[in-house]
């Protein structure tokens, strides 16, 4: 639904080049939620604006809905398209609803007035349908902007930091919004730094800085970046372990950190497991086999921020995560 190979965007003459992407490949599946992560001046924006048919690229290719992008089809790619840009740029002076009914109309809607209604009505804001959009909160026009975007219900729809400086009330209805667009077939290209919004919506992310350092599924970049890690905690009372004992009694599976314990906690092991199913239950026999008392059995979660940090901090070298 959206493909791009080797697209990159250099700004300035010759004088001083600036290079804002480069050489990005991607593939984004119909009916997908993607996020586009990546820190302030990572290109993220100049992206959508390429994908969006807003500004050239300087090379590489890119197809949006099966159409190539700068290959003299741009109206039709913009047609099917929507856009939630960085600042939501309304007629403030016009009411909610005109400034739909422009667009509805522009866009060739079949029935404008139904369409404007019904995204009025999904975003809340029938009721303050007749007032200037000049008059909303940001919160509000914030969800104006959205209402824009999807009035011609587009198959492509890209959202540039649909919740930035939202409350987080504002921010979970349109969070709770997006989510609705979900089962609706609809390709949503989301650019978000609220990594939390990201876990929740996105099946797929990208972790992009001038270049694309990952993507894959939050949970798949988790296991790839961290594995998968079992905590055993002991209680205070429990034995010392031979680790030596341990590891010939556990073949197979990596030697555990040892986390001292004190009086009140009991010291922890971490193992580094592949199959939590298969292995817990033999570290656990193992365990108990060498007199230790276990309190409890817990799977280590990394969030998303702990993927996108180790990334971003380590872009370089977790080329091999692609
Ligand atoms: N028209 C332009 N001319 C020159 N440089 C530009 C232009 N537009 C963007 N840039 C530069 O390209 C880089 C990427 O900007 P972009 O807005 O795409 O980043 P972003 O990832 O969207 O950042 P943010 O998260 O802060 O919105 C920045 O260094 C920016 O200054």
């Amino acid at each position: 639904m959206i493909a791009a190979e080797g697209l990159t965007k250099v700004f300035g003459g010759r004088e001083q080049e600036f290079l804002a992407v480069d050489a990005l490949d991607l593939e984004v599946d119909e009916g997908e939620v993607f996020g586009f992560l990546g820190p302030n001046g990572a290109g993220k924006t100049t992206t959508v604006r390429m994908l969006a048919t807003l500004v050239g690229a300087s090379s590489g290719r890119a197809w949006v809905n099966g159409i190539q992008i700068g290959a003299g089809r741009d109206a039709e790619i913009r047609a099917r398209i929507g856009i939630l840009t960085e600042s939501p740029g309304l007629y403030e002076r016009l009411s909610a609803e005109h400034n739909l009914r422009i667009f509805a109309e522009l866009y060739g809607c079949a029935d404008p007035a139904g369409q404007v209604e019904k995204y009025l009505r999904l975003l809340g804001l029938w009721e303050r349908r007749d007032d200037p959009a000049g008059t909303f909160s940001k919160g509000m026009k914030q969800k104006l902007a959205i209402a824009r975007a999807l009035v011609h219900e587009p198959a492509v729809v890209f959202l540039d930091e649909p919740t930035s400086g939202l409350d987080p009330e504002a921010s979970k209805n349109v969070c709770d919004f997006v989510e609705t667009l979900r089962g609706q077939g609809r390709t949503i290209f989301l650019c978000t730094h609220n990594l939390d919004e990201a876990e929740r919506l996105c099946d797929r992310v990208g972790v992009f800085q001038q270049r694309l350092i990952a993507v894959d599924s939050p949970d798949a970049l988790r296991r790839q970046l961290f594995g998968r890690q079992t905590v055993v905690q002991l209680a205070p009372d429990s034995p010392v372990l031979d680790p030596q004992r341990l590891a010939e009694l556990l073949p197979g599976i990596e030697p555990a950190t040892v986390v001292a314990g004190d009086e009140q906690n009991g010291v922890q092991l971490i193992f580094t497991v592949r199959q939590p199913h298969a292995e817990n239950p033999e570290i656990v026999r193992a365990l108990v086999g060498c007199g230790a008392r276990i309190e409890a059995v817990t799977e280590v979660h990394h969030s998303l921020e702990d993927v996108y940090l180790s990334l971003i901090r380590d872009g370089a070298a977790q080329e091999g995560v692609r």
